[in-house]
């Protein structure tokens, strides 16, 4: 069972996860990705992709040329829950 985290919990993980701003209105963080071309922003997707399919753990995301912007939630569990933060932190290293 997946749950979602307490205010406090969501606090002290969003304190790690500097770049990503959190969305009261969703329950869900948010954060978007600047790259030099089309390219590179479909690379860095196709290596999200898998990720995020390993973990069965999938992003809202969409992508306007060298732009990617990614929300997320966890929709088994109507908001944040610590496989957003464990997946924010997957993302952040592939950079
Ligand atoms: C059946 C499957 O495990 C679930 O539907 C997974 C798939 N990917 C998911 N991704 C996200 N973001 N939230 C989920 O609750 C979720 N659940």
């Amino acid at each position: 069972m997946v749950v979602r985290l307490t205010e406090g919990l969501r606090t002290e993980s969003l304190a790690a996860l500097p770049d990503w701003r959190y969305d009261s209105t969703r329950d869900a963080i948010e954060r978007r990705f600047l790259f030099k071309d089309f390219s590179a922003a479909f690379g860095f997707m196709t290596r999200v992709a898998l990720l995020a399919d390993k973990a069965d753990h999938h992003p809202e995301w969409s992508n306007v040329w060298n732009r990617v912007d990614i929300v997320l939630t966890t929709h088994d569990a109507g908001g944040l829950s610590t496989r957003d933060i464990q997946m924010a932190h997957a993302i952040d290293a592939l950079l």
